[in-house]
């Protein structure tokens, strides 16, 4: 099954269309870079994905469930990395997390083993019992990741989750999303206008002013968009 299917979608803003007649398959076991400039309506389409904003036209089903008729069942199956940190920088580590599985549910155990080898895999699990406060950037990042796989979601969203990170960090956050496709079968749509992260990804999709210029493989969205390396080609797209 499609773990997340979207089709013809539209959001305006007003008179300007921010998407424009979208489509999307992801299947199960991908890791898909949406590639965009600024303004391409990346963290726009996160938001309708989230449930934030509601589409002007167009269906997304997350894990065969629709978001505009079953939208509980279907944002069950997402988790997220949003662009701007959202843990609460008073809490512990381990209190943000437990307060995210009390929400999707999690049996108190379960809870608390997820979040000891989440943190485990990260290098962070020393730092459970600190605010968030007291982490680097890096560390806050790794516990948002943490947090976005604790209830064990189909689809993964991450809206440009390495900004501002070091090389190190920004590897050990790929890696740990890897790790995560690989042994679950999750899905994820990566946000970035980083040519590099998207080079490391299965599938490129480039979004440019609200519609899709190109998909497949690095190599193919090189080929598609024409130019002699995907940055170039990138760059030439979208200028
Ligand atoms: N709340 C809003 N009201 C009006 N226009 C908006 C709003 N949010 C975004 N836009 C416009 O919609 C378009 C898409 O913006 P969006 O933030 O989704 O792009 P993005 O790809 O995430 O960009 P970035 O890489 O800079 O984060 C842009 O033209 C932007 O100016």
């Amino acid at each position: 099954m499609t773990a997340l299917h979207i089709a013809s979608l539209t959001k305006r803003y007003g008179e300007r269309a921010a998407l424009s007649q979208l489509g999307l398959d992801i299947g199960a076991g991908q890791l898909v870079a949406l590639l965009g400039p600024n303004g391409a309506g990346k963290s726009t389409l996160f938001q309708v994905l989230t449930g934030l904003f509601v589409a002007d036209e167009g269906e997304v089903e997350v894990a065969g469930h629709s978001l505009r008729h079953s939208a509980v069942a279907a944002l069950r199956h997402i988790g997220v990395v949003f662009q701007q940190m959202s843990l609460d920088l008073d809490l512990s580590v381990e209190r943000n997390l437990r307060f995210h599985a009390d929400l999707h549910g999690l049996p108190r155990a379960l809870a608390r083993e997820r979040i000891v080898s989440g943190c485990a895999a990260l290098g962070i699990v020393a730092d459970l019992a600190r605010p968030v406060r007291e982490l680097s950037g890096g560390n806050r990042r790794k516990v948002e990741l943490v947090r976005a796989l604790l209830h064990r979601p189909k689809v993964v969203l991450m809206d440009e989750p390495t900004v501002g990170l070091d090389p190190k960090s920004r590897r050990d956050l790929l890696a740990a999303i890897r790790a995560d496709v690989a042994e679950r079968g999750s899905s994820v749509l990566w946000a970035t206008h980083l040519v590099e992260e998207a080079e490391a990804a299965d599938r490129v999709v480039v979004l440019h002013k609200g519609r899709l210029l190109a998909d497949g493989t690095p190599a193919a969205v090189t080929a598609q968009l024409g130019g002699t390396n995907l940055e170039d080609a990138f760059i030439r797209a979208t200028a």
